[in-house]
């Protein structure tokens, strides 16, 4: 469980301290998955860089399975934007990297995932060649193997589909939230668009301007729903979030 207890962040910039983010409150269970979205500046990356270690300066608490938040101790996920394959790797030692850094013997169990995951996002023809073989949905594809590979405490995600283009984009959510269903790697990601907040946020917490704040938290009916684009409820639960953004985004 990840529990986020009044943090908040303050960078220093020219003698001047910019309040970027809180005080913000969540309590992510096991298994559970998190869509934040907020307006442009609200402090989406920063609490991002906080749960991945890159900030260490900030107040607030932290835990993620009791435990001070900490990325030596956690192993931590992160899947960015331009989907943060190296160039000079190949796919497959890509997609293997965190169980080669870790030097992990691959036992039946972590190998018939690995086979799992590779066919389920159909890369395993992929795997000698390099990132730039590739299309932006395979490489996407790459990125979600190596996260479920990985199968990490705690899994973030930054825009993880926006680069994509709108089919490629739901092709590759439908792809990450079945094997979600299947592993149920505690996440969180962050996201501009509400289709993708209803799609694959079990919960969808909401930023005002920044410094970010927690406007309102829905649980969301509509998660796990097949052929959602096509359901009324969705046309109705979009309008709801877009009025409370709306109002909570005003400044
Ligand atoms: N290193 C820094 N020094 C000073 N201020 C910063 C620094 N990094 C970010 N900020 C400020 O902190 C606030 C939050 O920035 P952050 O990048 O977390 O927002 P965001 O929600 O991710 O934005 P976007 O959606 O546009 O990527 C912004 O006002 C930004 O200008």
């Amino acid at each position: 469980m990840l529990e986020i207890n009044n943090l908040s962040v303050t960078y220093n910039s020219n003698k001047n301290k910019v309040k970027a983010l809180g005080p913000v409150s969540m309590e992510i269970k096991e298994g559970e998955i998190y869509a934040i979205i907020g307006p442009s500046g609200c402090g989406k990356s920063t609490l991002l860089n906080v749960l991945s270690g890159i900030i260490q300066n900030y107040e607030g608490k932290v835990l993620l399975n009791n435990e001070v938040l900490n990325p030596k101790r956690h192993s931590i996920g992160f899947i960015p934007q331009n989907f943060g394959l190296f160039p000079w790797k190949t796919v497959e030692k890509n997609y293997m990297l965190s169980l080669d850094i870790k030097k992990k013997a691959i036992d039946r169990n972590i190998a018939d995932r690995i086979d799992y995951v590779l066919d389920k996002l159909n890369i395993q023809s992929l795997k000698d060649r390099y990132p730039n073989e590739l299309s932006g949905g395979q490489k996407q594809r790459v990125s979600i193997a190596r996260s479920f590979i990985m199968n990490p405490d705690l899994l973030l995600m930054d825009e993880p589909f926006s680069a994509l283009d709108a089919l490629t984009r739901e092709e590759a959510q439908e792809l990450f939230i079945g094997l979600w269903n299947q592993y149920k790697i505690t996440t969180l990601f962050v996201t501009h668009s509400i289709e993708e907040a209803i799609f694959m946020g079990k919960k969808i917490v909401i930023i005002s301007h920044c410094p970010g704040t927690i406007v309102k938290t829905i649980d969301n009916p509509l998660f796990n729903t097949e052929d959602l684009r096509e359901k009324e409820d969705y046309l109705k639960l979009s309008s709801y979030l877009r009025g409370i953004i709306k109002k909570g985004w005003t400044l």
